[in-house]
């Protein structure tokens, strides 16, 4: 599996920690920045991760800033992008069984790291259940 990942500077420091954490369980990872907890614009590292997806150079993206809202917008202007705001497991896997969403965006600045991590495991481990959501995923885009 390969995965993009980017963060502003209020998700820098999941994102690293996300990074070794994924990396040490034999994911490849695609990183696009941020790399510091210098101020910086959010949609500079969300857009390079959404295209990523977009042009299906890997499997899933993850971004994170401090409400995960910034990035999530950003990604989702990206052609065949779904990017879903998670802020629990629940959430997490729904997206993945209805809307078959590609990216997660998390908001730091309201979820523990460890909590973060939970809903990353039950995002890349759930599949699209498809049949009706099909359709719906399908009316998606415009
Ligand atoms: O969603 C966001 C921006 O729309 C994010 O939460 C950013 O991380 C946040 O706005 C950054 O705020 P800061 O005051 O510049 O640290």
């Amino acid at each position: 599996m390969k995965i993009a990942i980017g963060a502003d500077h209020a998700g820098v420091e999941y994102k690293e920690k996300i990074v070794a954490y994924l990396t040490g369980k034999g994911i490849e990872i695609q990183d696009f920045g941020t790399f510091s907890t210098a101020s910086v614009d959010f949609p500079d590292f969300a857009h390079p991760t959404a295209e990523a997806v977009e042009n299906k150079k890997v499997d899933f993206g993850i971004l994170i800033c401090g409400s995960g809202q910034g990035v999530n917008m950003t990604a989702n202007k990206h052609q065949g992008v779904r990017s879903a705001l998670c802020w629990n497991t629940d959430i997490a896997r729904l997206t993945r069984q209805h809307n078959n969403a590609n990216i997660i965006a998390l908001p730091a600045r309201f979820v523990a790291y460890e909590y973060a991590v939970e809903m990353i495991e039950t995002f890349l481990n759930t599949e699209f259940e498809g049949g009706r959501h099909e359709r719906r995923v399908e009316k998606i885009s415009c």
